[in-house]
């Protein structure tokens, strides 16, 4: 059964965020995290994000994606208006760093994010949000705002005991080696994205 393992303060460039690990066991090494800011007032919608793994984005800052700025966005955003970040181990939208490297080696060759992923015979997005919901309801969370450009994250929600008061955008502005990604997120998941056209 999913619990709290450990929790902690921590600060950060942003500000200070309470830090917790959630899993099923105390040896997890890859728990899901939440990070909560000091201003969250929980009796009001809590200001939430789902953000899944992405160490190309996060940690080597990769032009490919926008996950990076998002999380920082997101932090960011917490750390003025209270919220939470629930931090999930989806790497790759849960296809795992390894098969993530593969689908980027067949997009060198020219396939979109959707299709390197098929073509590995692996779901365009294997994600289950649910163990987010569950995270929400240990920490006692029973409405948010969610900060998402994903219809299918708000759909979770929706279908969930939590309500969803709002969604937050959370958009990054493209650029050159990001716009076909987010193009392909847009017209295939429906994330709910504009201005992708380049400046002229
Ligand atoms: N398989 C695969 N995964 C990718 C690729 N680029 C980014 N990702 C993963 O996509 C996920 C993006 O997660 P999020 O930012 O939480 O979700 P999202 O679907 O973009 O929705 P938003 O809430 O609008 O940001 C991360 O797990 C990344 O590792 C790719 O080209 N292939
Ligand atoms: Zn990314």
């Amino acid at each position: 059964m999913l619990k709290l393992q450990a929790e902690a303060n921590v600060p950060t460039e942003y500000g200070q965020y309470r830090m917790m690990a959630f899993s099923d066991n105390d040896q997890d090494w890859m728990p899901h995290m939440a990070i909560i800011a000091e201003n969250t007032d929980f009796s009001l919608p809590v200001n939430v994000r789902f953000h899944s793994e992405c160490i190309t984005g996060e940690v080597f800052h990769s032009r490919k994606c926008e996950c990076g700025q998002q999380l920082d966005a997101a932090m960011q955003y917490i750390q003025i208006n209270g919220g939470i970040i629930i931090y999930l181990r989806q790497e790759g939208r849960n296809i795992g760093i390894i098969n993530k490297l593969k689908a980027y080696a067949l997009q060198e060759k020219g396939m979109d994010t959707v299709q390197a992923n098929l073509e590995l015979g692996l779901p365009a997005d294997d994600r289950d949000f649910g163990v987010a919901i569950e995270i929400l309801k240990l920490l006692s969370v029973k409405e948010i705002n969610l900060l998402t450009n994903n219809p299918i994250k708000v759909r979770f929600v929706e279908e969930s005991d939590i309500r969803l008061n709002s969604r937050i955008p959370l958009q990054i502005l493209a650029h050159d080696m990001s716009r076909s990604y987010l193009k392909t997120k847009k017209d295939f998941f429906g994330h709910l994205l504009d201005d992708l056209e380049p400046d002229i």
